[in-house]
């Protein structure tokens, strides 16, 4: 279970805006978040990692307690072992296919099963700049999910992925995230496409 109630202020340009979420995720769901641009939801996923603090609230996760704005308690992101799918992929330009994941993992099988998971077992030697977008894209989600995470954030995670690869890529995931127990929370700017993978959702106003 992740209990979140946090409170962080936005810098946009009208005025003050503030995202306030109180919210439960249970172990093991996928929660799909949507909204208006701006509204927060990219910060949002930035706060449970750490990349960015809230200014009140508390994150616990299984009973432990990742940050705590009254106690002064923040858990840095290397400690907090979540897997972030980036909206612009940050991918490592120097490194190969395979290079990302071995830099996660020293788990050879994992690393195989994770190549066929997001059909780039024939491009392991291949740099990003030599991907496709959609290429791209699936390598961010195989390197989020290397470290074996036990919570998974993604941001946007199908939007360059085409729509036969995207359900054949969601239905494998989906087994997948079920047999490691992986919370996911999914950002979407067209939620209808987690429809029947979603178990809960959160919605930005
Ligand atoms: N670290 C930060 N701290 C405070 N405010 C931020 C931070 N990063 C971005 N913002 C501001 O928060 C607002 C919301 O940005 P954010 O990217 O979270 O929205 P979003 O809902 O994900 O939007 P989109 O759907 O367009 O990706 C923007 O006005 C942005 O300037």
């Amino acid at each position: 279970m992740i209990n979140v109630t946090i409170e962080k202020k936005l810098k946009g340009y009208h005025g003050q805006q503030v995202i306030k979420v109180d919210h439960q995720f249970t172990a093991g769901s996928v929660t799909k978040i949507y909204g208006p641009s701006g509204s927060g939801k990219t910060t949002f996923l930035k706060v449970i990692a750490s990349l960015t603090k809230p200014e009140k609230g508390r994150i616990v996760v299984g009973g432990i307690t990742w940050f705590d704005a009254e106690q002064k308690i923040d858990v840095p992101t290397q400690k907090r072992n979540v897997g972030f799918v980036f909206q612009q992929y940050a991918l490592f330009p120097n490194m190969t296919v395979r290079q990302h994941l071995e830099y996660a993992t020293t788990d050879e099988l994992w690393i195989k099963r994770l190549l066929l998971l997001g059909k780039l077992d024939t491009l392991q030697t291949h740099k990003p700049e030599y991907l496709s977008g959609g290429q791209q894209q699936r390598l961010a989600i195989l390197r989020a999910l290397a470290t074996r995470p036990k919570l998974l954030l993604m941001d946007e995670p199908f939007s360059a992925i085409d729509p036969k690869m995207k359900a054949e890529l969601m239905a494998e995931l989906s087994v997948l995230l079920k047999e490691m127990e992986i919370t996911t929370i999914i950002v979407s700017h067209n939620p209808q496409e987690l429809d029947g993978w979603a178990t809960d959702e959160l919605v930005f106003e």
